[in-house]
């Protein structure tokens, strides 16, 4: 279970939201909505460990995320606004670095992965001369992957067409359905998932989260 615990977050001397707690647990998905500026991003990362809240803390299986951050690490797959993809590599080439460097036990077929995301015939193409949403798909193929039970997405739908937010949509239920942890922001509706997740609404105004 990942929770957090009374947090506040101060950008440039404004308060974005305080004393904010927040429980995700296995078999959960959560959607953080709220206007541009809200805070949303800064949530998600305070939440990866990424940077450190002003106040409060993050844990993970109870303990702070200061103090398993390797254990933690392992099981989380955190996706922000840059797809964080080679350019120079291909799209299969991407995934075979990313299977390398963070799912060292996936024994997912890379060619049936990149075509469940939309990419056949694309495999080989260098990403750099892929369109935005195909270097989302390259990302999001790790998904795919396996591992890391809790996913922490920012705005993944972002550039993807309808049938593969469908897709993702899909797997964000089976990955729940596993006991998997499931955390993003997006400022569209759910469909598959709309009966499943649960919204936390962060407002600018407030100062805090309902
Ligand atoms: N590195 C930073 N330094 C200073 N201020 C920042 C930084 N990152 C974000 N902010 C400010 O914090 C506020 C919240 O930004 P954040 O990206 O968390 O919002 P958001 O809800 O994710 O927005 P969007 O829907 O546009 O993605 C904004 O006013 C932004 O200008």
């Amino acid at each position: 279970m990942l929770e957090a615990h009374a947090l506040t977050c101060v950008r440039e001397e404004r308060t974005l939201f305080s004393d904010l707690s927040l429980a995700v647990a296995p078999g959960e998905l959560v959607q953080i909505a709220g206007p541009n500026g809200a805070g949303k991003t800064s949530l998600l990362r305070l939440l990866a460990g990424l940077s450190r809240p002003y106040e409060g803390a993050v844990s993970w299986q109870g303990e702070n995320i200061e103090q398993c951050r390797d254990s933690f690490h392992q099981n989380l797959f955190y996706l922000g606004h840059q797809a964080g993809i080679k350019h120079e590599l291909s799209a299969y080439e991407n995934l075979a670095f990313f299977r390398r460097m963070h799912h060292k036990g996936s024994t997912a077929n890379l060619w049936e992965v990149l075509a469940q995301v939309g990419l056949a015939g694309l495999e080989e193409q260098y990403a750099g001369q892929l369109s935005a949403g195909q270097k989302r798909r390259v990302a999001l193929a790790r998904l795919w992957l396996g591992g890391p039970r809790l996913w922490i997405l920012d705005e993944p739908f972002t550039a993807i067409d309808k049938h593969g937010v469908k897709v993702l949509e899909r797997l964000f239920l089976e990955h729940t359905d596993a006991g998997g942890m499931v955390l993003i922001t997006t400022h569209q509706d759910l469909n598959l998932c709309a009966g499943r997740a649960r919204i936390l609404h962060l407002s600018p105004s407030r100062e805090d989260a309902q």
